[in-house]
């Protein structure tokens, strides 16, 4: 039990009726899950709006209610708190009821298009490697130094994130990094915490089904900087249009990173293989496993930021070389008879125009490639036919199919990707709905020294449809089907 008046301190009260000098049990913001003497707070969401839950929340027990607009009606005995913003009021007590663990570790947040999983989660894996006990908050995984926890966002909810990061500080963490995606910044979840340092990587298409306009979505990732504390580190990708706007008004210390700008982090890719690139960062040269241009500025976001966390510059640059790509990014299976096939997580044009480049580069004959393709469902529509355009633009054969088509119809999300098809390219194009089905044919068109890209799921191991999931893994279904078919 918590005193609510110590949970409430710093939430932006506006006005108080009853007592906050009593104790409560646990936070909640979904009525359905609150229990006895449980302090509930009303959010207005997206599709529906806390404050109608809150008789309900008082029938199950919520000893006090945090809204932004006081019912009517007023139970005896119950404590009603006004806020002026009730995410933010979610954050700072969720903050608060956890001892405010962001303080007593390094916190440092990625944010951008793309990008942001494979720079944290390598992050965690090079300080893991420097011996340091780390946490992590991303897309794929939470980790609490070596305990494993699943997750349902990239940037979790913020009771979610502070019940982790206090997880970390009772287990000797130093450093954490998280994703923190525009939704997350949106809806508050990291309001309240307090970062060491924050990572911008890039800014293109996406999401504009939930911030409408790109200028909105661009602003919404400044926040992060904005509220950064003086002694933080603000450091930005500055081959990037929108690299230098992330840097406008943050009070912290900036930063910044590129290939082809002078930066305080300048690198240079010396030279690309499939099994890797040879990269010179300011004047050091190292070996990194991982592939692409754009790991290139994965890779020299992660060299400043451990520079800037103080690991020591040699080590860190040994410790780089060994850094293994994360699951579903870029993640390759050459069959018996050399047909590679690349899993990547390229869900966005951005990032599939990168891959299918970065393929395109290493390219050395005549092979050729093979895209199998989906858009998400109840996802930012606009992509679709752009991501169809770049498949087929950029591949010898590109097959449209399912990615999670959640409450849309498959064939209707197909269509919005055909229609972005250059009549030049539509005989290059085949709709298969069946994910599954859609792999297949791709092996079985593919010959020897042929590339196969999946792209959109990566790591996923699950296809959603109405509500419901199934396992589904692409990696696992295109290394058996080359397999079975002897290829
Ligand atoms: C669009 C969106 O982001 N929605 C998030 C939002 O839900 P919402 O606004 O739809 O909530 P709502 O259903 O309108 O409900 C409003 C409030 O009433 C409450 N309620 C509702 C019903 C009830 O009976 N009782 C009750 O109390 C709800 O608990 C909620 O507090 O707040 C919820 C709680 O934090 C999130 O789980 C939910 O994420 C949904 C599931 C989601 O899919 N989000 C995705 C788009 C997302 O956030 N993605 C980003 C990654 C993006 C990237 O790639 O960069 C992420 O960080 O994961
Ligand atoms: N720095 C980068 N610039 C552009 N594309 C990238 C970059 N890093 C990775 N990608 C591409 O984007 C895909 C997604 O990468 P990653 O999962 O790291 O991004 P993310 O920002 O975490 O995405 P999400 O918004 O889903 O959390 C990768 O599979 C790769 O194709
Ligand atoms: N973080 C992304 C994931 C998209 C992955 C794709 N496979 C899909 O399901 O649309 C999002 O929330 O938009
Ligand atoms: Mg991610």
């Amino acid at each position: 039990m918590k005193l609510l008046k110590d949970i409430l301190y710093g939430a932006g009260l506006t006005a108080v009726n009853g007592s906050t000098d009593i104790l409560v049990n646990e936070i909640q913001f979904d009525s359905r899950k609150v229990a006895m003497d449980d302090v509930f707070v009303a959010i207005k969401g997206t599709i529906t709006d806390g404050h109608l839950y809150v008789q309900k929340a008082v029938d199950l027990g919520a000893k006090a209610i945090v809204c932004e607009k006081l019912p009517e009606l007023l139970v005896n005995g119950i404590t009603y708190v006004e806020v002026s913003d009730g995410n933010t009021a979610l954050a700072v007590m969720a903050s608060n009821f956890y001892g405010n663990p962001s303080k007593n570790l390094k916190l440092v947040g990625v944010t951008g298009t793309n990008g942001k999983t494979t720079i944290s989660s390598l992050l965690y894996q090079l300080f893991k490697k420097a011996g340091y006990k780390v946490g992590l908050l991303s897309t794929i995984k939470i980790m609490v130094d070596d305990e494993v926890f699943s997750t349902t966002h990239t940037t979790p909810d913020a009771l979610v994130i502070n019940k982790h990061l206090a997880m970390m500080n009772d287990a000797g963490v130093e450093f954490c990094f998280m994703e923190v995606s525009s939704h997350g910044i949106h809806q508050k979840r990291t309001k309240g915490l307090v970062f060491e340092g924050a990572i911008f990587t890039n800014l293109s298409h996406d999401h504009l089904d939930y911030h409408k306009t790109f200028a909105e979505y661009r602003d919404t990732k400044k926040i992060l900087f904005d509220e950064l504390p003086k002694k933080a580190f603000a450091l930005s990708n500055i081959d990037d249009k929108n690299g230098s706007v992330m840097l406008q008004n943050t009070k912290a210390r900036k930063l910044t990173y590129a290939l082809k700008s002078f930066a305080d982090y300048r690198g240079q890719v010396l030279e690309a293989q499939f099994t890797g690139q040879l990269l010179k960062i300011n004047e050091y040269e190292f070996w990194t496993k991982l592939i692409g241009h754009f790991n290139a500025y994965n890779m020299l976001a992660i060299y400043a930021t451990a520079d800037l966390l103080g690991l020591e510059t040699l080590e860190t640059l040994r410790l780089l070389s060994e850094l293994n790509n994360v699951d579903g990014r870029f993640q390759y299976y050459i069959s018996a008879n050399k047909i590679t096939a690349i899993v990547d997580y390229a869900h966005t044009p951005d990032a599939l125009k990168n891959v299918l480049e970065t393929i395109g580069a290493l390219r050395t004959g005549n092979e050729r490639v093979i895209t199998v393709v989906g858009c998400g469902g109840d996802r930012d529509s606009s992509k679709r036919p752009v991501m169809g355009h770049i498949a087929s633009e950029m591949s010898n054969q590109a097959i449209f199919t399912s990615d999670n088509p959640r409450s849309e119809s498959p064939g209707a999300i197909i269509r919005d990707m055909e229609a972005g098809v250059e009549p030049q390219n539509v005989k290059k194009i085949l709709s298969i709905e069946n994910r599954e089905q859609a792999i297949k044919a791709a092996c079985q068109m593919a010959d020897s020294e042929d590339i196969i890209l999946i792209a959109g799921k990566g790591h996923e191991t699950y296809q959603e449809t109405n509500g419901k999931r199934i396992d589904f893994d692409d990696f696992k279904i295109v290394k058996q089907q080359l397999d079975n078919l002897n290829k």
